[in-house]
């Protein structure tokens, strides 16, 4: 079976391993290996420490980073005779000579290597140990291992001398057993997938590009500014906001418990009242009894339903009272006005901050809470925020490749950090897809000017046309937020999007509106409360500045990076549309 069989035969997706990109129609981008190589190949290198021949000591602990044994350059053969304690989980474990000793493969999270440790019986229970999942605590020497049988490729061993803390696991009840497991099994259980070597090596690419994120934008001079997560304002206009509920909750369960209380009484009244009027009717009592028991009855009922309806009333208006910040407010769906501002004091800032959209879109693409990069840069038009999204981009690929992925072919990574990205305007990216539409190709969704581009037509502009990453910029103004300028021909506004194949849109920007009666005639036009934007007005009525800006969706970056298929699997704890459960 040839490779590209095997990629075909969608083989990894069976064993576990996500399916990577469309082989067959991404032809440059053909060399990839599959994420598990990738990720493999990443995390093998994940150690950004320097490398020296000695432990690398905490500051706080004695306890020994099993990283810092295996990355030592020679595979910590070195380190023999040294006395250490580990602790970490086991992730394979087997007795041997008849039970006379165990070897356990443990990992405590510093990398993705295990280290080898061999119990002898005499040191503690086996049967205890072997299971994975185990947690153990290791006093031991460190030795080089007999070459041979069982020694694989480790250049280093620990011999116990004593275990302690162990944290045992009952294989029939542990959901993550040593069996390749699909990520989309793992999603039940976000709270332990990451002992996985998979979802382990994603949390350590993550970090990674958090942190190449922040070396750059910091050495360019940007300032890291904290934006709000609670806001009155809807940046992307888009509606898609939660709602907070900012009602004091304490106060709030109280005066709901009385009412309950008082609910619950008049429902017994009620109870009564109805046991009353049958036992009349059953003693065939006289008509004068039984019609003043229904109006008893008949009275119960309505305070009952009167306390009801109070209670109804009493929630809404209690919401209401109870507003603590006296007016509606949501969840933010990006920090970009808030950066605007401090970018128009403070020159260059960023935020990398969560942002939370109520779309209901189940895809592999969306999460309802998400974290986005947004660098904002005063005196910059849309040009030199596209330059500034390539380099930041090339910066985190190159670093990728450098410090992470250079064990792996990781050919589409080289690719996108050597190459220029494209470069074309909205206007002659319909052309393009008019122009193969004219030669047969199909698309479901329509296409003429104005529509915004679907992701099939982003999907063939990048992968088919293009065959690289691609900035499309200068888009219709109608299909836009208000806050993007409007360019000289009154159509189009200096937005940006850049597409990247099998991912998607993976930054919008654009140069912001910073004139301030164009800024007004736009909110007007689009219906904007001019009173609630004040403030974002305020910067351009006092000294504006041209600026530009820009998000990145950070877990697009990640799947990006990994390669991996479903965005629910690249944060930790995702939340979307019905799920939001631990
Ligand atoms: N900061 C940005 O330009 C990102 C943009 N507001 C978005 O959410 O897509």
């Amino acid at each position: 079976m040839g490779l590209s069989t095997v990629y075909k035969s969608r083989f990894w997706s069976r064993i576990g391993i996500p399916r990577f990109w469309n082989w067959t129609r991404i032809q440059r981008f053909r060399s990839i290996p599959p994420p598990a190589d990738q990720l493999a190949a990443a995390v093998s290198l994940d150690n950004d420490a320097a490398l020296s021949s000695t432990l690398k000591k905490s500051r706080f602990s004695d306890r020994v980073c099993i990283k810092s044994i295996l990355s030592q350059p020679d595979g910590g053969a070195g380190l023999a005779g040294e006395k250490v304690r580990i602790s970490g989980w086991v992730k394979t474990g087997r007795e041997q000579g008849k039970g006379s000793f165990a070897f356990l493969e443990v990992n405590d999270g510093s990398c993705a290597e295990n280290l080898q440790v061999m119990v002898d019986a005499s040191v503690s229970d086996l049967s205890k140990l072997v299971a994975t999942g185990t947690c153990v605590t290791v006093y031991g020497c460190l030795k080089i291992p007999p070459q041979g049988k069982g020694t694989k490729k480790q250049k280093i061993e620990l011999r116990a001398e004593k275990v302690t803390d162990v944290g045992t696991v009952d294989p029939s009840t542990y959901p993550i057993p040593k069996t390749k497991l699909s990520l989309e099994y793992l999603r039940d259980y976000p709270h332990l997938r990451a002992r996985t070597t998979s979802i382990a090596a994603i949390a350590r690419i993550r970090n990674a590009l958090a942190m190449m994120i922040h070396s750059f934008l910091q050495e360019e001079g940007f300032i890291y500014v904290n934006t709000p997560i609670i806001t009155t304002n809807d940046c992307e206009g888009g509606g898609e906001m939660f709602r907070v509920i900012t009602t004091l909750m304490k106060q709030f369960d109280k005066l709901e418990k009385e009412f309950v209380m008082s609910i619950e009484a008049a429902k017994i009244i009620v109870k009564e009242k109805s046991e009353a009027l049958a036992k009349l009717k059953a003693a065939k009592a006289s008509k004068e009894e039984i019609t003043a028991s229904v109006a008893e009855l008949t009275e119960a009922k309505e305070a009952l339903a009167k306390l009801e309806e109070r209670l109804k009333l009493k929630k809404d208006e209690k919401t209401d009272s109870l507003e603590f910040f006296s007016r509606q407010t949501f969840l933010t769906v990006s920090g970009q006005l808030h950066a605007e501002a401090y970018a128009c004091s403070m020159g260059r800032v960023y935020t990398l901050s969560p942002a939370f959209r109520a779309e209901n879109s189940h895809t592999s693409r969306h999460l309802s809470e998400f974290w986005m990069v947004e660098p904002e840069l005063a005196f910059a038009d849309i040009e030199e925020a596209m330059n500034c999204a390539e380099a930041l981009l090339k910066f985190i690929l190159k670093g990728l490749l450098e410090k992470y992925f250079d064990k792996g072919c990781i050919d589409r990574i080289k690719l996108a950090a050597s190459t220029p990205f494209g470069r074309v305007t909205y206007t002659e990216a319909i052309k393009l897809l008019e122009e193969a539409v004219a030669q047969g190709k199909t698309f479901e969704n329509q296409v003429k000017w104005g529509i915004d581009l679907a992701s099939e037509h982003e999907r063939y502009l990048t992968e088919v046309v293009f065959q690289k990453l691609l900035f499309v910029y200068n888009y219709p103004k109608d299909i836009k937020a208000f806050y993007m300028r409007v360019n000289d021909d009154g159509k189009t506004v200096a937005a940006f999007d850049l597409l990247v194949p099998k991912v998607g849109e993976l930054i919008g920007g654009g140069q912001r509106e910073e004139r301030l009666d164009n800024l007004i005639e736009r909110m007007e036009e689009m219906g904007l409360s001019i009173e609630q934007y004040q403030w974002y007005i305020d910067f351009r009525r006092h000294g504006t500045a041209k600026h530009s800006g820009f998000g990145m969706g950070f877990e697009r970056m990640v799947l990006f990076a990994t390669g991996v298929d479903n965005i629910r699997d690249v944060i930790p704890f995702p939340r979307y549309s019905g799920r939001a459960d631990l």
